[in-house]
């Protein structure tokens, strides 16, 4: 009934009963599970089945088996925080750009067979709210709840109802867990905390009493400070699978909601959870009495960014030529976990390359290593090598003939191990982003430019040998021709916004079309979008054709040298182009009707 060496799911049970079964990892969304067994050096896969309460108990009952399950992934919102970053990121028009997010966050699977995970509880977290930098606003609201925590007595003697909880929403790595340790910190009370992805653990039906259990000790303990991050493992909307164990998840937040309406009125304990999905929650975790409140963590901008930066350079070593405002300036789109790792990494590097403080050099690398990955092995000299040459020299020869680009950091092709390629890298000349002073002229450059490589790779090999690796340049395209035509009112359909903005990109909802406006109406904007692209890319053809000699002279260098700087670069330029002075393209006036 099946193949030789597999296992069947009750061959699976028996296996587990007799002690033959070493390490299972379970797999729910796909209902399988890779089973070692004893002896044995490689998994096999065994098909299990949504209700699997004989496997769950089995393993409950047989704790020698190291257990794992992997939460199930959620590509939608890592999607729509890729296509956020890559705007943001547009200064690397790299070949199949993928962005490593901090991989701390989220996803890392449990293992309860050899510790089973609790809650934790710290008497004194230590964090104050000056550690925490760049989200002001969200700091500003929670100061509130440290004064209910401090002092309840001056709410409770107005009348005033404390509020019980509170979401912090938010993508990875922007602080969250930090700012409800502060919040402990600064009212000195106790900070409980477990994660929702350690609640998946109730797949084994020790959920709801765990909750019961976290409860009552913080009411031992009140005032105080109850964590739950990643709340959407456990407070997903009931009633749609995430596979097996449904109903104990389902349990286990019913025994929340209740433990949240149990209170006594200003009991004195606080519940903060976190989550990056607070479109998936279950409606009864947002009524009044629960988690009513929602403060909003984003991403900082490029005076949070020197916030953070400040904070976690208290305890390095750096040189007297690095500049914290050059490095906000350069990474935009970075979460604070994100600037924590970077100044980290360069602290590593330094030490490794046996420096006494950190320098420009280790910044450098350490903010390719965060974005792109790891520096792989050059590619030996080949069609391959040559193609992404000249695609990211179209990225970065336009970058340097475009009158309002900003100017090109470096360009090179080593490949990285988050799978790019090579890169053209911008540096931005002042914080344009984060100040929202973007104007039409730059928007349509920054479309040109990332279409310089698609263009390069047309305008040397021809139609037929352009490549895959244009994909995520031109998701940025459309994104940004989009943007333009619907939000900022940049075309011909009028200084108008057709679709309201979505602030909360992260939420991968960028990506669900509005039904504000009218079929015909969309199919205008389409057709807009869609012209405005098509122009930008002969636009890029075009200044490439005319500048083939040079962009052969660099290819040529870049192949040989693998990386060149944005000044050398110029230099090239101005020794080769036709016109000598550079930034001589003005395409707002070529591409000036869409
Ligand atoms: N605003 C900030 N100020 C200072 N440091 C920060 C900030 N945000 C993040 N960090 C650094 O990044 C680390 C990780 O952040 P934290 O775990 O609080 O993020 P989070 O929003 O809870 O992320 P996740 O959703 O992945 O759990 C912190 O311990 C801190 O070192
Ligand atoms: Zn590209």
């Amino acid at each position: 009934q099946h193949q030789n060496n597999g296992l069947s799911y009750s061959e699976l049970l028996e296996r587990v009963r007799s002690g033959q079964v070493e390490r299972i990892e379970l797999d729910p969304a796909r209902q399988t599970a890779q089973v070692r067994l004893e002896g044995a050096d490689d998994l096999q896969e065994v098909r299990i089945f949504e209700e699997n309460p004989d496997l769950m108990s089995l393993l409950r009952n047989n704790p020698d088996v190291e257990v794992e399950i992997n939460p199930t992934p959620d590509n939608s919102f890592a999607v729509g925080m890729l296509g956020q970053l890559m705007i943001i990121f547009l200064l690397i028009g790299g070949l199949m750009l993928i962005i490593r997010r901090s991989s701390q966050s989220g996803n890392n699977a449990l293992s309860f067979g050899k510790s089973r995970a609790r809650f934790h509880m710290e008497s004194k977290t230590g964090v104050v709210f000056d550690d925490v930098a760049g989200i002001e606003e969200a700091k500003e609201e929670l100061q509130e709840v440290v004064t209910f925590l401090k002092q309840p007595e001056k709410f409770t003697a107005i009348g005033a109802r404390i509020p019980r909880g509170l979401l912090l929403v938010g993508a990875p790595g922007t602080g969250k867990t930090l700012l409800a340790r502060a919040i402990s910190g600064e009212a000195g009370v106790p900070f409980f905390s477990i994660s929702g992805s350690e609640f998946v653990e109730m797949f084994v039906g020790v959920g709801a009493s765990r909750v019961r259990d976290l409860f009552r000790k913080a009411k031992e303990n009140a005032p105080c400070l109850i964590f739950i991050d990643e709340i959407d493992a456990v407070g997903r909307q009931r009633g749609t699978g995430i596979g097996g164990g449904n109903d104990e998840r389902e349990q286990t937040l019913n025994q929340l909601l209740t433990e949240m309406d149990g209170f006594e009125g200003n009991s004195g304990v606080i519940v903060i959870a976190a989550t990056n999905r607070p479109d998936v929650l279950d409606a009864a975790l947002l009524r009044p009495g629960r988690f009513d409140r929602q403060v909003s963590v984003s991403l900082p901008t490029y005076n949070g960014r020197l916030g953070i930066l400040e904070v976690h350079a208290r305890n390095k070593k750096l040189g007297d030529d690095i500049s914290l405002e050059k490095i906000a300036r350069r990474t935009p789109g970075f979460s604070g976990a994100d600037l924590a790792n970077l100044l980290n990494e360069a602290a590593i590097l330094t030490a490794r390359r046996r420096k006494p403080a950190i320098g420009e050099s280790e910044i450098e690398d350490a903010i390719d290593r965060i974005t792109v990955g790891l520096k792989l092995q050059p590619l030996l000299d080949s069609k391959k090598k040559r193609i992404i040459a000249y695609h990211e020299v179209g990225h970065a020869l336009l970058m340097t003939l475009l009158k309002n680009s900003d100017p090109l950091n470096k360009v090179t092709i080593v490949p990285r191990s988050g799978g790019v390629g090579g890169f053209a890298q911008q540096i931005y000349s002042e914080d344009m982003l984060d100040s929202g002073l973007e104007t039409r002229a730059r928007m349509i450059d920054r479309i040109v430019l990332a279409l310089g490589g698609r263009a390069a790779e047309q305008v040397v090999f021809g139609d037929a040998e352009v490549t895959v690796g244009a994909a995520s340049d031109l998701k940025v395209v459309s994104t940004l021709a989009r943007n333009m035509v619907t939000l900022y009112g940049m075309s011909e359909l009028g200084p108008v916004a057709l679709e309201s903005p979505n602030h909360e990109v992260f939420l991968g909802r960028e990506l669900m079309p509005s039904s504000e406006h009218s079929e015909e109406m969309a199919t205008q904007i389409d057709r807009h979008v869609r012209s405005l692209a098509q122009r930008c890319y002969e636009e890029a053809c075009q200044i490439l054709q005319e500048n083939r000699a040079l962009m052969d002279v660099l290819v040529e260098i870049l192949i040989e040298k693998e990386e060149i700087d944005g000044e050398n670069f110029r230099r090239i330029v101005a020794e080769h182009a036709k016109v000598p002075e550079t930034k001589l393209a003005n395409t707002v006036e070529t591409v000036a009707s869409i």
